[in-house]
């Protein structure tokens, strides 16, 4: 296999007495789609947050494509190649799509805020080419207010797009969601991942998407890794069910449902 585009070594934070994330260790590979699940309280923001760069790691190593991570700035980090999603802000709800959209480019091309007024033709062109892509051309001059639910998370994937990141953070993505738009949200960030040939690390509370779209997954128990691997691997693993167990949430349950609605089954959900 090719190397990871993220090595991560022994990553570890302690807040006073608490191991929030005591010294993990997984590789993310370039095209791949890996969930972190876990309990509540299991390390999951904590262990996203020292990737971007929002908190710095108490030890261990964050290789992105060989580059040290740990003791960069956020923004430095960023311009390496990581991104986030990021929920439309009130104030940008005002603007069109489109123009969300550019200004996440002139954002990434380093171009001051105040440039805008005179920029509103800053890269259209480029801008509706990455609405395209997530499916929102059409009401590219559309505020975002006055968006669905489902349609202003797409916008925010294009933003997360603009800076052509090689690893996108995406915490929690689907919440809120109705399964309908759970599935295509994920089915899209699917396809970005395959296209753009980029890797995607997410959280999640919601085991149907896990299961039905994550190529990889792993589980964090009170900051320690306790599994990995492909979803079946996961369902099955002993560690696992014990974490889970008395969650009333069963994994076989689960892992059939994801598999009806990703159509693995045959079956329509
Ligand atoms: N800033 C902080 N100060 C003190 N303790 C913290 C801080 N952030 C997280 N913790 C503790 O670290 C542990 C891991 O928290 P973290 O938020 O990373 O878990 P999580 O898996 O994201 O949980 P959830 O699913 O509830 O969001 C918890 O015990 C939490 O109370």
């Amino acid at each position: 296999m090719s190397t990871p585009l993220l090595q991560v070594s022994n990553l570890g934070k302690s807040f006073g007495g608490v191991k929030a994330v005591d010294g993990i260790s997984f590789d993310l590979h370039a095209g791949e789609l890996l969930a972190l699940i876990g309990p509540n309280g299991a390390g999951k923001t904590t262990t996203f947050n020292m990737v971007n760069g929002q908190l710095p790691a108490g030890q261990g190593s964050i290789l992105l494509n060989g580059q040290e991570l740990v003791g960069r700035a956020p923004r430095a980090i960023w311009r390496l190649g990581v991104g986030r999603t990021f929920q439309i802000a009130e104030t940008f709800a005002s603007l069109t799509v489109v123009e969300n959209v550019q200004m996440a480019l002139l954002s990434h091309d380093g171009r001051l805020f105040s440039m805008w007024r005179s920029a509103s033709a800053y890269k259209r062109d480029e801008a509706l080419a990455l609405l395209e892509q997530v499916g929102m051309a059409a009401q590219a001059d559309r505020p975002c207010s006055e968006l669905a639910y489902g349609d202003v998370k797409r916008v925010e994937l294009a933003i997360a797009m603009a800076n052509s990141p090689k690893l996108l953070l995406m915490d929690e993505p689907t919440a809120g969601m109705a399964p309908r738009e759970r599935n295509a949200l994920m089915a899209l960030t699917k396809q970005l991942v395959v296209d753009r040939g980029m890797a995607v690390l997410f959280t999640e509370h919601s085991m149907d998407v896990v299961f039905a779209y994550a190529d990889r997954m792993i589980v964090l128990a009170r900051g320690r890794l306790i599994a990995q691997g492909k979803p079946l691997e996961i369902r099955d693993h002993p560690k696992v069910q014990e974490v889970y167990f008395g969650s009333g949430k069963t994994f076989e349950k689960i892992a059939q449902k994801s598999a009806e609605i990703s159509g693995v089954t045959g079956e329509t959900a």
